[in-house]
């Protein structure tokens, strides 16, 4: 089998002391030889609006080189290289006409099906006659529905390795969801580990690569403001909250069969909970970080039905493609609790939801009363650390000040670090990009590990087979509301005190 991150210089060692550009800089002089992209579904949605754009920004970086990288798609529609070229230059955004054709002449199609020999010996055929090295590098791009993951992996790992005769490797990127549950997850995985090795699959979590998540190892460990209070000494409850202003636009009958809680918060959000409450690990080596991360999923408790609120948006059932009965929950509320030294008794409440009044993702660390009040500002609200994920990425401390004037007066601000601002000149990379770079460098740091993804779905795996099984009830709530008042009450019976009158307000470069 060609193996994993064949030949360059390990990941911990490129990854953690560089700068973007010395990265670049390393990556060009450590690997060459042809570099072949795949994207298998590549008529479909994810492929347009996410995999080939980033491939684009690479491209315009100077991450992919002409002459070194061709790019394929495959899948069973009919069409053309300029048809399918014509369908991603729309999703293509920014880009000037001399980029733009020249990558699009980088892209070809292959038509055929995702489980029968003939269409893969056909994107082998067209993978070699472009390979002009002896070095090859082949990383295939799953941007298609799970259930065809085991045959489209099957036809891969038969006819389109790189030749064993070349020096290189073959890397498969494989998209969420992975499994509905742990028994067809760890089916899924045992079958996908059966044709690659772990250093060959990359199970991606887009939310893994979003600028401000990358940085929660930096802030937690390199801060020694941060070391002495993140425990549940200082700290009261933790909020993880996504929320989105609209439904599921036209992908209900997807989004039926999994729900909320599959969707978002067995992945998306319980990345971000193990980067925010694991220990720090020996080094930033991706199997150290790792397995951190499986530490403290393997210390989350059973979920209580007390501490969950299921929802689901008036509207939902009007897409013809969701059953009229549906309990499936498009908002939900779920408190995590850890049972080790550092956490035990802090809620973590993980929070999404779709057709919402705002569209953002936060973190929210909301620390104890300080003890012995003499201002009597108790009541103004409490120290509260918010790590804006998206959008406006910032971070901003809420504090109590002295009021500006005469009077000895108290009123909440805040310590705002706002990217916008303090950035202004730097452009912050897509998710999805970042994350086929890790890719084809070989750094497997920003994806899930089998038994991370096992350990996930035993948290969520008996609460969703009692939702399934009718055992909670979604609560109707209005397009455009925060979700179920129960929501918020259930927050409120978990510690988290709201700042009555204080908002922040995103600062404006404007003078
Ligand atoms: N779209 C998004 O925003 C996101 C998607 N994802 C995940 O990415 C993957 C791809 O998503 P997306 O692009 O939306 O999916 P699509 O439904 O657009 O499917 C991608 C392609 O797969 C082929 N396909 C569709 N249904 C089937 C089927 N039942 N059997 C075999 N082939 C099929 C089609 O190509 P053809 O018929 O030409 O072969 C289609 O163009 C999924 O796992 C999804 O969960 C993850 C995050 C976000
Ligand atoms: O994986 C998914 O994520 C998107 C939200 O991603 P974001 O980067 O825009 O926050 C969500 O809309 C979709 O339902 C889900 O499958």
């Amino acid at each position: 089998m060609s193996g994993g991150s064949g030949g360059s210089s390990p990941p911990s060692e490129r990854i953690s002391s560089s700068s973007l550009s010395d990265l670049k800089d390393l990556e060009i002089s450590s690997e060459s030889g042809c570099l072949s992209i795949v994207v298998l579904g590549a008529s479909g949605d994810l492929a347009k609006k996410k995999t080939f754009p980033a491939l684009f920004n690479l491209f315009q970086q100077g991450f992919l080189q002409a002459g070194e990288v061709h790019i394929f798609g495959y899948a069973r529609s009919n069409i053309s290289d300029d048809g399918l070229r014509e369908r991603i230059r729309g999703y293509l955004k920014g880009a000037s006409e001399e980029p733009l054709s020249e990558f699009l002449q980088l892209i070809k199609y292959v038509s055929g099906s995702y489980d029968s020999g003939e269409g893969f010996e056909l994107l082998n055929k067209t993978i070699s006659e472009n390979e002009t090295s002896k070095d090859s590098r082949r990383l295939f791009y799953l941007a298609l529905p799970p259930s065809v993951y085991p045959s489209v992996c099957k036809m891969i790992r038969s006819y389109c390795m790189t030749p064993s005769s070349h020096g290189g490797w073959t890397r498969v990127i494989v998209e969420k969801p992975f499994g509905k549950d742990l028994d067809s997850a760890e089916e899924l995985s045992t079958q996908l580990g059966e044709l690659f090795n772990e250093e060959q699959l990359y199970r991606i979590d887009h939310y893994l690569g979003k600028e401000l998540v990358q940085n929660l190892l930096v802030l937690r460990f390199a801060n020694r403001l941060f070391l002495p209070l993140w425990n549940r000494d200082n700290i009261d409850n933790v909020q993880i909250v996504f929320r989105e202003d609209f439904g599921t636009d036209g992908r209900g009958g997807y989004f039926d069969q999994y729900g909320i809680i599959r969707d978002i918060i067995q992945n998306h959000l319980l990345q971000v909970f193990c980067l925010v409450a694991m220990e720090k690990p020996v080094s930033l080596s991706p199997e150290h970080i790792r397995d951190e991360k499986v530490k403290v999923l393997q210390s989350v408790t059973s979920i209580k039905h007390d501490e969950v609120v299921l929802g689901q948006y008036d509207g939902y059932k009007d897409d013809p493609t969701v059953p009229n009965e549906s309990n499936t929950p498009t908002f939900a509320s779920v408190v995590l609790r850890v049972h080790n030294e550092r956490w035990e008794g802090v809620p973590f409440i993980l929070k999404a939801g779709k057709a919402l009044g705002s569209k953002k993702a936060e973190i929210r660390v909301q620390f104890k009363d300080a003890p012995g009040d003499i201002f009597k500002c108790k009541k103004q609200g409490r120290n509260e650390f918010v790590i804006r994920l998206q959008p406006l990425e910032s971070m901003y401390m809420k504090l109590t000040v002295k009021k500006p004037g005469l009077e000895m007066a108290t009123e909440q601000s805040e310590l705002d670090l706002s990217y916008g601002q303090r950035y202004q000149d730097t452009k912050i990379p897509e998710a999805y990009e970042r994350l086929i770079l890790d890719t084809i460098r070989g750094d497997q740091q920003h994806f899930v590990r089998r038994d991370e993804l096992k350990a996930a779905w035993e948290i969520f795996t008996p609460l969703l087979h009692d939702i399934d099984a009718g055992k909670l009830k979604a609560l109707p709530y209005e397009p455009g509301s925060r979700g179920p008042p129960e929501a918020d009450e259930l927050s409120k019976r978990m510690g988290y005190m709201q700042t009555l009158g204080y908002v922040w307000v995103p600062p404006t470069l404007a003078k």
